[in-house]
């Protein structure tokens, strides 16, 4: 059916001009008030009057927030005009003998003269049905949190272009969603998009997730966990306005390259201000940038450089593995009492032989009373106390002495004949007593300063490298559990890197630990909800310090344990975050089984890629129904082969065009030797891992890199270290195919290549 034989056309197109008319209106109205704000600001300025300026002073900010929120719509307004809304529902509420219509876009409009509103915010209550509901009867949970049903009676898809309707879509009980497929089979850029008008069911009760309930999210490769989180982060954002700012919310993701390749939805669907930041950006943000991160994927390419079998027990290994895990905290919480223990004074705050606060007080008060401080800050509880004390004693104090030397004087008064002698005595007494008040005033002076020197401060690099670096150390406050030879290799190890001043991303945790529980951080952290994405590639320490620090159970949690290619240093499954560092029974655990990105057919093959490694918890991803080309593994007899060919199919692919094209290698040293060789025939960027953005069509960068981003087509180059057998290479392997929204293309060099030429078998 054309648009136009559309039973509804005139309709719906009557609606939509009407919509834009009254945006438009609206944006030509802002405009003239904006100019009279403006005029009223300057005007006010002129006037403004040093000795009696209220008028001026209530005219100049009344206007200010007229003319801010003026701008904050006329944003909008201009946001929605090309592209009002993309459905509508029409919904009959239980009890109600009445049909309601309800336009749904990514901003809400009301019209005063209406009683429904002209657009419905996609993360509105209501606006739930649409994405959930099948025609029929239909249930939501309103503002209160009450469930409310009633009757599904059209659910309509609009495709709009620059205030055209496109096409009118009504979606029934059987028909596929062919919105998802038209948008699924589009060539992109390199930025993620939203999805508003695309959400699923599955999705949806991801992004709508009780917010009180930390949540975690397992979800195969193009489950679309990226851009749920964004889209969570919108819709929390707007639906508890009143209780948090955007800027309260942070996102997490693996690297900055990543935050620019999603650095458009969140404005895009209305949530400026989100901190959206890296993990080791953050923490260094706290711990301050004395000492530099070593190359974080130095570790990974060393382990995929090396022979596997005995890099899986390699000291290196462990060494990260330990350093990111619950047993590592452990000991430093032991550390921490320890140093606690070693401020527990060993002589009474006193003034004059007097008592202020005895051992026992300032011990309670540093290890009792305030134990929920960081240690430096109850430092200046106890200097508060010590004060306190001090201003109620000092005078009594004072007075005390003055009178016991002046009773000696007045005995001697009393008691001597008045000669030159007593006088001289008493002359001498005088003396003594005033130095003596005089001393007594300097000490009040200075006794809370002299007691609290004994509070030494010292620097978190100092705490950290007495505990990393002393072998000793480290099996003491193990209590037994760690080897002699582990705890040596851990502090050997740990030594090489600090002293060039580095520290690596495993040190960041325990680093943020300590600062958290000794010195305390800077400035108050005002972080209340956090989303971290690809979060298979933490560690259980990195999850705890975090929760620590925010004091929140405000998290969202997303991540694949297939994609889990640093799981030398990260978590092995769920169960672990669930248990250890949320309440199981109060948090929620939800899989995402459902890929988006890529065809059925490239899909299949990675899977098979995934079935060869021996895991329970890794679940196939099952495609939506979106076939494409099969996807292309072949051999070549030489290098040189395997580069021309694959220079020669990026050519096909952009022809054919495709706007994002990667070349995915195993190490970074095979992508700089094939760059090498392409760059001199074709506009290629070569990844590396230090880049904050790119806008090249085609790039090449090593598989660990993709991970998270997509492309139109994507040629994965073997030409030197072979995939094996083996999880971290199946999983490398696994990343780079799923990256491959339509083409997949394996150009490998023959030999010992039996992974991939397996895949060319099948
Ligand atoms: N409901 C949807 N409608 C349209 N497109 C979708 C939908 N869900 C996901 N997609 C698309 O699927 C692709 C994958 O999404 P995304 O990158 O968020 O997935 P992911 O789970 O984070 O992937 P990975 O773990 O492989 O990095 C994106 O192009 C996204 O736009």
């Amino acid at each position: 059916m054309t648009l136009r034989d559309h039973p509804d056309y005139e309709i719906e197109q009557k609606r939509l001009e009407e919509t834009v008319d009254y945006i438009e209106n609206n944006i030509g109205s802002s405009e003239k008030n904006k100019d009279l704000y403006k005029a009223e600001i300057k005007d006010a300025y002129s006037n403004l009057d040093p000795t009696d300026s209220s008028h001026s002073y209530m005219s100049i900010m009344l206007h200010t927030r007229l003319l801010d929120e003026l701008e904050r719509n006329f944003e909008r307004f201009v946001k929605a005009k090309d592209k009002p809304y993309f459905a509508r529902i029409d919904f009959q509420e239980e009890g109600r003998n009445l049909t309601e219509k309800f336009y749904i876009g990514k901003l809400s409009l009301l019209r005063p003269d209406w009683e429904v509103p002209m657009i419905l915010d996609w993360r509105s209550p209501l606006a739930s049905v649409y994405y959930d509901g099948r025609l029929g009867h239909v249930t939501y949970l309103n503002d209160l949190g009450e469930e409310m049903s009633g009757e599904l009676l059209l659910k309509r898809q609009y495709e709009i272009e620059n205030k055209q309707l496109k096409n009118i879509m009504d979606v029934d009980i059987t028909a596929t969603d062919t919105f998802l497929q038209a948008s699924l089979g589009e060539n992109k850029d390199n930025r993620l998009k939203d999805i508003v008008s695309t959400i699923q069911a599955e999705q949806n009760a991801i992004i709508r997730s009780d917010i009180n309930k930390p949540l975690i999210v397992q979800g195969v490769a193009g489950s679309g966990k990226t851009t749920i989180a964004l889209h969570r982060i919108a819709y929390l954002i707007y639906t508890y306005e009143k209780s948090f700012y955007p800027e309260e919310f942070m996102i997490i993701a693996p690297n900055r390259l990543f935050l620019n390749y999603i650095s458009g939805v969140l404005p895009e669907l209305g949530a400026d201000n989100v901190k959206q930041t890296t993990y080791a950006d953050y923490a260094f943000e706290l711990i301050g940038n004395k000492y530099k991160l070593t190359d974080s994927e130095e570790k990974l390419v060393s382990i995929i450089n090396t022979n596997h079998v005995d890099s899986q027990n390699s000291e290196l290994i462990k060494v990260s593995a330990f350093k990111g895990s619950l047993a590592f905290k452990n000991i430093l919480a032991r550390y921490v009492k320890e140093i606690e223990l070693g401020y527990i004074p060993e002589e009474d705050f006193k003034l004059e032989g007097c008592t202020l606060m005895s051992i026992k007080e300032v011990k309670n008060a540093l290890l009792r009373d305030y134990n929920h401080l960081p240690l430096y800050k109850r430092f200046e509880q106890i200097e508060k106390h010590l004060r306190f004390r001090l201003d109620k004693e000092k005078s009594r104090i004072y007075d005390e002495a003055k009178l016991s030397y002046d009773k000696k004087i007045e005995t001697i008064r009393k008691n001597e004949p008045d000669s030159e002698e007593r006088r001289l005595v008493i002359v001498d007494l005088l003396n003594i007593r005033d130095a003596a008040l005089e001393k007594i005033k300097r000490n009040t002076k200075n006794a809370v300063k002299n007691y609290m020197s004994q509070f030494v401060k010292k620097d978190l690099f100092h705490y950290y490298i007495e505990i990393i670096t002393s072998e000793e150390k480290l099996i003491a406050l193990s209590q037994g559990k760690l080897s002699s030879e582990f705890a040596s290799v851990v502090s050997n190890y740990s030594k090489k890197i600090l002293q060039m001043n580095m520290v690596e991303l495993e040190d960041l945790a325990p680093l943020l630990y300590l600062k958290h529980r000794i010195m305390g951080f800077e400035n108050s952290i005002n972080i209340k909800y956090v989303v971290i994405d690809e979060a298979q590639d933490f560690s259980l320490f990195q999850f705890y310090v975090l929760k620590k620090i925010f004091n929140t159970d405000f998290f969202t949690i997303l991540g694949d344990l297939s994609q889990g290619i640093h799981s030398y240093r990260s978590i092995k499954d769920w169960k672990m975050v669930l248990e250890k560092i949320f309440e199981p029974d109060s948090s929620r655990f939800l899989k995402l089984e459902q890929s988006y990105r890529t065809t059925i057919e490239i899909m299949d093959l990675a899977n098979e890629v995934i079935k060869l490694i021996p895991n329970d918890e890794l679940i196939l991803a099952k495609p939506v129904v979106r076939h494409g080309d099969v996807p292309e593994a072949t051999a070549f007899e030489t290098k040189k082969e395997v580069i021309a060919a694959a220079q020669k199919m990026v050519s096909e692919l952009m022809a054919e065009g495709y706007k994002s094209i990667a070349l995915i290698g195993k190490t970074p040293e095979e992508c700089k030797k094939i760059h090498k060789e392409l760059k001199k025939e074709l506009n290629i960027k070569l990844i590396e891992g230090k880049e904050e953005e790119y806008d090249n069509t085609i790039v090449i960068m090593p598989s660990y890199l993709s991970k998270g981003l997509e492309f139109d087509a994507v040629i994965i180059i073997n030409i030197d270290d072979v995939y094996q057998e083996e999880e971290l290479d199946l999983k490398l392997l696994y990343v780079a195919m799923t990256r491959a929204q339509h083409r997949l293309h394996i150009y490998f060099k023959k030999g010992n290549n039996r992974l991939l030429e397996m895949l060319a078998d099948l």
